[in-house]
C-alpha cells in the first residue's frame, strides 16, 4: 500500500474502536480515562482554550479521526484496547470532531487546576482567544503536509511552520495544502512542528522564522499561548538516583581505542578517585551507580578540569551526558560557587543546549542528580511548554539553565537570562546543533550581547556522530586549540548492537513489522517511520493488531509526547513509534530492540537511532527494512557502518553498495564522510590509546585513512 493509500485505510470505520489508555495516575485529579470514556463529545465547547486543547490532545485518535465529533463520542464508549494516546487526533477532520468536544468537566480542566500554578489569567487568556484545540484539528493531518517531513526539530526552523501556520501546503495554493486549510479553518491554530525539508515561508510569502521572542510560543503578537506546564519531577532521593544496571559488555569498553589530537592532551584518568572530585559529588556517583569510568568519561574529564574546549565522539549509551557534567559541576564546586537567589535576571555560569525537548529534560535530570545536596541549581526550560513556567523556573535561581534553542532564545530575548557569567557552553549532539536546522540558532547565541567570547568561556561538543563539514564549522564555537577526543570509529555504531538488515519492500513491511513484533513479545522496542503521518498511521495500525503501542513525534503536543515516552519508559506501552525526533540521546531503560521500518536518509541518523538500544555495555539488537526502492543510496554506507562494527554484512546489501558505487565514497549518504577523527588539517600530537591507559601503537588503528587528509 503506496503513500496515498494511507488516508483511505486510515478512515477504516473499524479503527475508531481504539481509544487511548491515559495515565489516569498521573493527571489524577482529572481521571483522564474515565472522563474519557464517559464524556459524549456533543457540545461545541472547543472555545475553552487550553481545556480544550488539552481534551483535545487526550482524548484520542479514535475521535478526531475521520468521523469527527459524534464519533469521538460514539468510540469513547467503546471497549478501551489501545495503549496509543491520543494520536492522529483530528487527524483528518479533527477540527470540527474536536470543536464540539466537552470534555473539559471531569478531565482537563481538573488537570489545570491542579498544575496551573496560578496561571489562570494566562490560561484564561488563552481561552479567549478561543477555538485553539479546534484549529489544532489540522495537527498531524494525513496529506495535509505537517507530517512529511524527514526531520523533525523541536525547535528552530520547525516553529516557523508550527507556529505561524507557514508550512509548505500554503505554498502549493492548491491540493493538500488547501484542503488543509479549509479543514484547519483560518490556518490560526498553532499546528505542531515543521522539519528541515518543510518551507519556512509563510502563504503571504514571507519568511517566517521568529523566535519565540519575536511572537511564537510566547504568544506576544501572534497564535494561541501554550499552555501545558510539565508535571515536576519526583524529589525522592530514590527516585532521582534510580538507574539501570551497566551490561555484560560495559567491561569491554576499555579495549575500544580512543584518539586525542591537539595540543598538550592532559594524561586520561583511569578511576573516579583520579579526578579529585569533591565528597558530595563522589557520593552522587556512588548513589548513581558509577563505580568505572566509560572511555569518553577517562578522556574528557581531565581535559575538562584542565579548562581545554573540547569536542568529543564517542558510541551512543557510552556516558557522554556524565562526561561533561561531573568535571562542568567539579568546576563549580571549586570555585566556590554561591547558590543562587530569586531574581528577575539571573545569570548562569553553564548552559547546555540539545536539539530535542526529550533529551533536554534528560539532561537536567542528570544534572539534578549530580549536583543533588550542593548549591548549584540546575533549571531546564524547552518549548511546548507555557513561557510563564519557564520563567517561574529561573527566576527562583539557575546555575546551569539546559534548553532547546528556542525557548533558550525566547528567554534571553525577555532579559529573564543574562549571558555574563556563562563559562561552559556545552552543546549536545553537537554536530545537529551546528547543522542546518539549529546552527543559526546556536550562532546567535553566541553572539548575543553579554555572551562572553569563545576565549573568555569554554565550549564543550559531544555526539556520537561529527561529520566532517559539521566539524568545519566547530571553528566558530571553539577555541582554536580545542581537543578532538574520537573514542573509536568517529561516527560508528555501538558494537553492542546486533544489526540486521532485511529487504523488505514497503508493501511488505507492515506484514513484516507484525510478524517481528509477535516474535519480541513483550520486550521494549522502539519502531522508526520516517514521517509524522507515518507514525501516527503506524502505531494505528499496530494497536488495531493488539500490539500495545504508543507513539512520539514532533506533531504530537509536549503532553501527548511526555506522556508516551512514560507509558513507554515504564513498559505500559511497549512498542514506541517515533520519528527522528526520538533518535538522538534518548537514554530509555531495557530498549532491546530498535526497528528501522523506514530507513532515515543519512547514515548517522541511523547511528544514533539504533543506539536507543545496546547502552552502557548491554546488548540489544536492531532490525532494518531495506527498501531497494528508497534506500539504495544508504547501501554504501551501511556497508560500512556493519562492518566497522563487525556485523554480518548481507550479500544483496554489498551487491547493492556495490552496484551504486560512488568513487571517493568514505561513508555517508550526505555527501559527508565519516570523519575518521579530528578533520583539522595542522594539528600536532596525537595519541591513540586503549581506554585502559596503555599506548595501542601495536593495535590495528581505527582510522580510516581514507578520509583523513
Ligand atoms: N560510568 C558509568 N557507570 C555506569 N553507568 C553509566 C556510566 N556513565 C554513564 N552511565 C549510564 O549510561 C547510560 C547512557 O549514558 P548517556 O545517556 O550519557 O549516553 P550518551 O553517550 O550520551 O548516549 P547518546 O549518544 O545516545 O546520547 C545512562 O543511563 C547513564 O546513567
Amino acid at each position: 500500500m503506496g503513500d496515498e493509500d494511507w488516508e483511505a485505510e486510515i478512515i477504516k470505520p473499524h479503527m475508531s474502536s481504539y481509544v487511548p489508555v491515559f495515565e489516569k495516575e498521573r493527571y489524577s485529579s482529572g481521571a483522564n480515562g474515565d472522563t474519557f470514556n464517559r464524556t459524549p463529545a456533543s457540545s461545541s465547547e472547543m472555545d475553552d482554550g487550553p481545556s480544550g486543547r488539552d481534551h483535545f490532545m487526550r482524548s484520542g485518535f479514535a475521535s478526531g479521526r475521520s468521523l469527527g465529533n459524534r464519533d469521538a463520542g460514539e468510540s469513547s464508549k467503546r471497549e478501551n484496547t489501545s495503549t496509543m494516546g491520543g494520536f492522529g487526533v483530528g487527524r483528518s477532520f479533527g477540527n470540527r470532531g474536536f470543536s464540539n468536544n466537552k470534555f473539559e468537566e471531569g478531565d482537563s480542566s481538573g488537570f489545570w487546576r491542579r498544575y496551573q500554578d496560578g496561571n489562570d489569567s494566562e490560561a484564561s487568556g488563552s481561552s479567549r482567544r478561543g477555538g485553539r484545540g479546534g484549529f489544532r484539528g489540522r495537527r498531524g493531518g494525513f496529506g495535509l503536509g505537517s507530517s512529511n517531513s524527514e526531520y523533525e526539530q523541536d525547535e528552530g526552523m520547525q516553529r516557523a511552520g508550527g507556529l505561524f501556520g507557514s508550512r509548505r501546503p500554503t505554498l502549493s495554493g492548491a491540493g493538500n495544502g488547501d484542503t488543509y486549510q479549509s479543514r484547519s479553518g483560518s490556518g490560526s491554530g498553532r499546528g505542531g512542528y515543521k522539519g528541515l525539508n518543510e518551507e519556512v515561508i509563510t502563504g503571504s510569502g514571507k519568511n517566517s522564522w521568529k523566535s519565540e521572542a519575536e511572537g511564537g510560543e510566547s504568544g506576544d503578537t501572534q497564535g494561541p499561548k501554550v499552555t501545558y506546564i510539565p508535571p515536576p519531577p519526583p524529589e525522592d532521593e530514590d527516585s532521582i538516583f534510580a538507574h539501570y544496571q551497566t551490561g555484560i559488555n560495559f567491561d569491554k569498553y576499555d579495549t575500544i581505542l580512543v584518539e586525542v589530537s591537539g595540543h598538550d592532551a592532559p594524561p586520561a584518568i583511569l578511576t573516579f578517585e583520579e579526578a579529585n572530585l569533591c565528597q558530595t559529588l563522589n557520593n552522587n556517583i556512588a548513589k548513581a551507580g558509577y563505580t568505572k569510568l566509560t572511555p569518553v568519561q577517562k578522556y574528557s574529564i581531565p581535559i575538562i578540569l584542565a579548562g581545554r574546549d573540547l569536542m568529543a565522539c564517542a558510541q551512543t549509551g557510552s556516558g557522554k551526558t556524565a562526561a561533561f557534567l561531573l568535571p562542568i559541576l567539579a568546576h563549580m564546586m571549586r570555585d566556590g560557587i554561591t547558590a543562587s537567589r530569586f531574581k528577575d535576571l539571573q545569570e548562569p555560569e553553564c548552559i547546555i543546549v540539545a536539539p530535542t525537548r526529550e533529551l533536554i529534560n534528560q539532561i537536567y535530570l542528570e544534572a539534578r542528580k549530580f549536583s543533588f545536596g550542593t548549591c548549584v541549581r540546575a533549571v531546564v526550560i524547552y518549548g511546548g511548554t507555557q513561557l510563564g513556567h519557564s520563567i517561574r523556573q529561573i527566576v527562583q535561581g539557575c546555575n546551569i539553565l539546559c534548553a532547546t534553542p528556542g525557548r533558550l532564545m525566547d528567554i534571553i530575548g525577555k532579559e529573564k537570562i543574562g549571558l555574563r557569567q556563562v563559562k561552559y557552553l556545552v552543546l549536545d549532539e553537537a554536530d545537529r546543533m551546528m547543522d542546518m536546522g539549529f546552527g543559526p540558532e546556536m550562532r546567535k547565541l553566541i553572539s548575543c550581547p553579554g555572551m562572553p567570547s569563545k576565549e573568555q568561556r569554554q565550549t564543550l561538543m559531544f555526539s556520537a556522530t561529527f561529520p566532517e563539514e559539521i566539524q568545519k564549522l566547530a571553528g566558530e564555537f571553539l577555541k582554536s586549540d580545542y581537543l578532538f577526543v574520537a573514542v573509536g570509529q568517529v561516527g560508528g555504531a555501538c558494537r553492542d548492537v546486533q544489526q540486521t538488515i532485511l529487504q523488505v519492500g514497503q508493501y511488505s513491511k507492515r506484514e513484516k513489522l507484525v510478524e517481528i513484533l509477535r516474535n519480541i513479545g513483550d520486550e521494549r522496542t522502539m519502531v522508526f517511520v520516517e514521517t509524522k503521518k507515518k507514525a501516527d498511521f503506524i502505531a494505528t495500525f499496530l494497536c488495531q493488531e493488539k500490539i500495545s503501542t504508543t507513539s512520539i513525534h514532533g506533531d504530537r503536543e509536549q503532553r501527548e509526547r511526555e506522556q508516551a515516552l512514560g507509558d513507554f519508559r515504564c513498559g505500559k506501552c511497549p512498542v514506541l513509534v517515533a520519528t527522528s525526533v526520538a533518535a538522538r540521546g534518548l537514554d530509555i531503560e531495557n530498549v532491546q530492540h530498535v526497528i528501522n521500518f523506514d530507513l532515515p536518509s543519512t547514515i548517522d541518523e541511523y547511528v544514533h537511532r539504533i543506539g536507543r538500544t545496546g547502552r552502557c555495555g548491554n546488548t540489544g539488537r536492531a532490525i532494518s527494512f531495506f527498501d531497494p526502492e528508497s534506500d539504495n543510496h544508504l547501501a554504501q554506507p551501511l556497508v560500512k557502518v556493519l562492518s566497522d562494527a563487525q556485523q554480518d554484512v548481507p550479500a544483496w546489501l554489498e551487491e547493492i553498495a556495490f552496484s551504486t558505487y560512488v568513487p571517493g565514497f568514505s561513508g555517508s549518504a550526505r555527501g559527508n564522510v565519516f570523519a575518521s577523527v579530528d578533520t583539522r588539517k595542522n594539528y600536532q600530537g596525537k595519541n591513540t590509546l586503549n581506554t585502559a591507559g596503555f599506548s595501542s601503537s601495536q593495535a590495528p588503528n581505527p582510522v580510516d585513512d581514507e578520509s583523513w587528509d
